[in-house]
């Protein structure tokens, strides 16, 4: 057996799993541990390990068809009825298994919200896609229910502009008005963790900087990860990265670092736009 002294660098080829803490009181949110997944015979991640500090953003990048969705849905188990997904390794929430048969699915996704590329808002007025949530936990107090609505709205910075409007239909707000609304019905439901796949992908640039400024502000009360084709956003908004190539975790940590220093060559060569 080949013992590390024998090999002169023995980390050049280790890929850092966990991300600097900011503070003695962060703790690891979201881990994952040993994770392979598969669509039939086809293995899309391979053997990942990462853990995300909680109140942080987490940027997942790399090019297309590498794994960054798939591996964003494990979190809320958003893979379990495609077709041939089959998992194997370890998923955890809070240090619990969430993959776990006594696990509700259902009570997992209150905690770990989703937001995805393309907004879509319900076919009915604004107040009642905020609410919904809400109704579907069969809460029935409407003073309750308004007030979360409204807060929530506000969370989404989109009252202001809507509070005349909240029986206007859904459909009828532009793009980036629709995403803030899918935004706010995901805080509705208190999650601590929200996931975001592409979430600026169909907006123009001025919707996607106020997407970018909410996620900035959302960071203070909730643990963030965020999926992104566009590499000066995923600068501009997360602490730390993780660059996955062809199902690997390629490279993980600061984000800064990552972009201006990062220790492979890969990441370099995608970071700076020489393929991807
Ligand atoms: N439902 C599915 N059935 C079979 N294969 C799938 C399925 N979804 C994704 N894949 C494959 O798994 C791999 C990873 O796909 P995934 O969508 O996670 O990548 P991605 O990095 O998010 O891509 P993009 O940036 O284009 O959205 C790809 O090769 C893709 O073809």
């Amino acid at each position: 057996m080949e013992s590390e002294t024998q090999n002169p660098n023995p980390k050049a080829s280790k890929v850092e799993t966990k991300p600097k803490m900011d503070s003695k009181d962060q703790s690891f949110k979201l881990q994952a541990n040993n994770v392979d997944v598969f669509y039939g015979d086809f293995q899309a991640i391979k053997n990942i390990s990462l853990d995300i500090l909680e109140r942080s953003i987490t940027a997942f990048i790399g090019p297309s068809g590498c794994g960054k969705s798939t591996f964003l849905r494990l979190f809320n188990r958003m893979n379990d009825y495609i077709d041939g997904f089959h998992m194997e390794g370890e998923i955890s929430l809070d240090k619990q298994d969430i993959y776990d048969p006594s696990i509700k699915v259902e009570e997992l996704r209150k905690t770990v919200g989703m937001v995805f590329q393309k907004p879509n808002p319900f076919p009915k007025s604004i107040y009642e896609n905020v609410a919904y949530g809400l109704r579907i936990q069969g809460i029935k107090d409407e003073d309750f229910i308004e007030k979360r609505v409204v807060e929530s709205l506000k969370q989404a910075t989109l009252f202001s502009e809507i509070k005349d409007d909240l029986d206007k239909q859904a459909l009828a707000l532009s793009g980036g008005q629709q995403q803030r609304l899918c935004i706010a019905r995901a805080l509705a439901v208190k999650p601590s963790v929200l996931l975001m796949d592409e979430p600026t992908s169909a907006l123009d640039p001025i919707s996607s900087g106020k997407i970018e400024d909410l996620v900035h502000e959302l960071k203070k009360n909730y643990t963030i990860v965020i999926v992104t084709h566009n590499m000066q956003q995923a600068g501009r908004v997360s602490d730390n990265t993780a660059f996955l190539y062809m199902g690997e975790l390629i490279e993980y940590g600061d984000t800064q670092k990552i972009f201006t220093n990062p220790e492979k060559d890969r990441t370099q060569n995608y970071i700076t736009g020489r393929f991807g």
